[in-house]
């Protein structure tokens, strides 16, 4: 399968990280002020963004099934595959910025650590599900897991259920995969404030010469 980042005329950006950095928090703040420069944004989150993808995102978050490991990864890829067919690909075609609330790379680690599929395999599966299709930026927010998780409230879906060591390997397996997301890729310390890692992310070279 021939890889290639999104050749449309539009951008894929991806926001990824472990449970509580502060994705959702910064998708809204970039979505904002891409449009307030004259770009049509489109923001999709993954799992879901489709109806059978919202389907899945339940059972594979807010269920009691027990998966095999294999299992749990190729569900996240139908998911994400039926969003990108669907909704970003169009998107893209239209000339639109897409962000996405985490894409392939959180497959990646998300599946890997403690499980017994390897990232070779997920990549591999993980390419294949999204038809070649790459983010043009991934943007990585980072902390330690025993700070990020002191933010969630609520019930604790499957993988907050895995516990703050699990948790803590996937922040050092989002780390060390990264530069195999494809693309533009770079680290921002999620331990500041939201506008402080607003600004960061906005000074982005590839958000600036997207604007440009
Ligand atoms: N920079 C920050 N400093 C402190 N708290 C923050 C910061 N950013 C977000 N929060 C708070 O942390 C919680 C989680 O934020 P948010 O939902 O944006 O994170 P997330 O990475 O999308 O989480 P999840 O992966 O669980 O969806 C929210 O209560 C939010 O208000
Ligand atoms: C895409 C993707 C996500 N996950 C995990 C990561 C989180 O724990 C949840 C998603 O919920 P959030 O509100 O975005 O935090 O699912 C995963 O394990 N594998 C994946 O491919």
């Amino acid at each position: 399968m021939e890889e290639h980042h999104s050749n449309s005329p539009g951008k894929l950006i991806t926001l990824d990280g472990i449970d509580g950095v502060g994705k959702s928090t910064q998708i809204e703040r970039l979505a904002n002020v891409i449009r307030e420069q004259g770009f049509e944004v489109l923001t999709v989150r993954d799992p879901g963004s489709t109806e059978v993808g919202s389907r899945l995102r339940a059972i594979l978050l807010d269920s009691d099934l027990v998966l095999h490991r294999r299992t749990e990864a190729m569900l996240f890829m139908a998911s994400r595959c039926e969003m990108i067919e669907t909704i970003i690909r169009p998107a893209l075609a239209e000339g639109k910025i897409v962000i996405s609330d985490r894409f392939l790379l959180a497959n990646v680690v998300y599946q890997s650590v403690g499980g017994n599929v390897s990232t070779e395999t997920l990549w591999q599966l993980g390419r294949i599900a999204n038809g070649g299709l790459n983010p043009d930026l991934t943007i990585l927010l980072d902390m330690p897991a025993s700070e990020s998780l002191k933010r969630l409230g609520g019930t604790a879906d499957r993988m907050e259920m895995r516990g703050e060591e699990y948790m803590e390997s996937v922040r050092q397996a989002f780390l060390r995969e990264l530069p195999n997301a494809g693309g533009t890729t770079c680290v921002i310390n999620a331990a500041q404030t939201p506008e402080e890692i607003h600004n960061e992310i906005v000074g982005l070279s590839f958000i600036r010469s997207a604007q440009s």
